[in-house]
């Protein structure tokens, strides 16, 4: 026994004397392990670069800059930006992927200063650089977040002083509107001030970052508590944090709010940073963070009122994540919207509520609340995929005035000025 396991040992370390290491697919019982190769790193000519690879039987390895990374060859060869199989100027793929063999292995590589080149068994050859493969990789990913973001809560916000943008620097300077989407991505919230208080001049500061998202409550609302609409926002009533549009399968990326008039009391608004809630559950209770982020829900809009007739749903955990990095992109949360749970078993819905009941607890701490007087002339921008609102029962004449905006467009204009998003 011993004797078995030495001699095991021993032939391990003089394969690796030798330089060869056999690869993995030789345990793997399959029509490739019938004939093992022996694997050479290959290390670059210049000490510098720090980097060494190794075609591998399945996939190819290289080590760069600090990272380990795999790629398959499918992959690589669908990943060719040669003038054939990829338009430079449309920034799209010729090439068609389905004509690529599954089984498809580089004939030859090398390297040249920071380029390597696969030629493929067609005589295709393809250039890849080095940065290119670290910033496109897996692994390069995983460590990466999309949304660099500041979690908060009322006191981290205040502390920051997140200065407001002026209304003719948000319309007029590509340096105003820029400072302030960078405060919006960072924090979610932000304000703009000295809007003249009506609904066309509102109406013009959402056009300027984004494209108007229409819904079933028009393009540009404006409402006061007289219920047209059969919704509690439509009342005097307070209304818990949440977020809005839940029932829909994409939930309105941003939320804009004008208070053109309040002649009376209360009515504050509530905002609570979703993501910094979520946040505290992943610290403290990690399988009920887990358990937000996959059990799927319903929500459901029925109306019924006046000429009013709707029936919306949406479906979709609380908390969505990307799965390689487990960051989180969108929360949806809103108690008066959820609808019947049926997609569930009992044990299962039961843990669910334990899940919900912590980040409920979390997203009621007094300490994470932020309240603020929307005032005419001060506009706030909320992102309905990270940040709750909520207000204040309220007394007397208010109208407010707002919009939703598609995300997409948001962070294209984000995009544009240069911000990462
Ligand atoms: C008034 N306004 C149009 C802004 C929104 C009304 C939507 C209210 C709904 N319960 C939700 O949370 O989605
Ligand atoms: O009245 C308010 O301040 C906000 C009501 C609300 O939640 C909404 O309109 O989405
Ligand atoms: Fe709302």
């Amino acid at each position: 026994m011993w004797y078995h396991r030495l001699s095991h040992l021993q032939s391990r370390l003089q394969n690796l004397l030798k330089g060869g290491i056999t690869c993995q697919a030789l345990q793997q019982p399959n029509f490739k392990s019938l004939f093992p190769i022996a694997i050479h790193w290959h290390h670059t000519a210049s000490k510098s670069l720090n980097c060494v690879w190794q075609q591998l039987e399945d996939h190819f390895e290289l080590q760069y800059a600090d990272t380990v990374m795999r790629f398959d060859y499918v992959w690589l060869r669908d990943h060719c930006r040669s003038a054939s199989c990829y338009n430079s100027k449309t920034h799209q793929r010729s090439l068609d992927t389905a004509s690529v063999d599954l089984c498809i292995k580089p004939k030859i590589i090398r390297q040249e200063e920071t380029t390597l080149f696969f030629t493929w068994p067609d005589g295709h050859v393809t250039r890849y650089e080095l940065d290119w493969l670290m910033k496109n990789s897996y692994e390069g990913q995983k460590q990466k977040v999309i949304q660099p973001r500041i979690l908060w809560n009322a006191e981290i916000y205040q502390q920051a002083q997140v200065p407001s943008i002026n209304f003719q620097s948000f319309l007029e300077t590509n340096e105003g509107l820029k400072n302030f989407l960078q405060n919006f991505l960072l924090y979610g919230i932000a304000f703009v001030e000295n809007v003249p208080a009506t609904q066309e001049h509102t109406e013009k500061l959402a056009e300027r970052i984004s494209l108007i998202r229409e819904t079933i409550y028009g393009r540009m609302w404006y409402f006061t508590s007289d219920f047209s609409r059969g919704d509690t926002a439509y009342t005097k009533l307070a209304l818990d944090r949440h977020t809005d549009t839940t029932y829909f399968q994409e939930p309105c990326g941003i939320q804009v709010f004008h208070c053109l008039k309040h002649e009376g009391t209360g009515g504050r608004t509530l905002l609570v940073d979703g993501f910094y809630a979520a946040e505290q559950v992943l610290q403290k209770a990690p399988e009920q963070f887990e358990l937000l982020s996959k059990v799927p829900l319903k929500h459901e809009y029925i109306e019924n009122v006046g000429e009013c007739h709707n029936h919306m749903i949406g479906v979709g955990p609380v908390l969505n994540i990307y799965p390689w990095n487990k960051e989180l992109y969108l929360i949806r949360y809103n108690n008066y919207d959820r609808a019947v749970i049926n997609t569930v078993p009992y044990d299962v819905v039961h843990r669910w509520y334990t899940a919900h009941r912590t980040l409920t607890i979390e997203l009621r701490r007094p300490e994470n609340e932020l309240w603020v007087k929307l005032k005419p002339g001060r506009v706030l921008f909320i992102d309905n995929w990270r940040v709750l609102h909520g207000r204040e029962s309220f007394t007397g004449y208010r109208q407010l005035c707002g919009c939703y905006l598609t995300r997409d467009d948001v962070l294209n204009t984000a995009r544009l000025l240069g911000l990462q998003a």
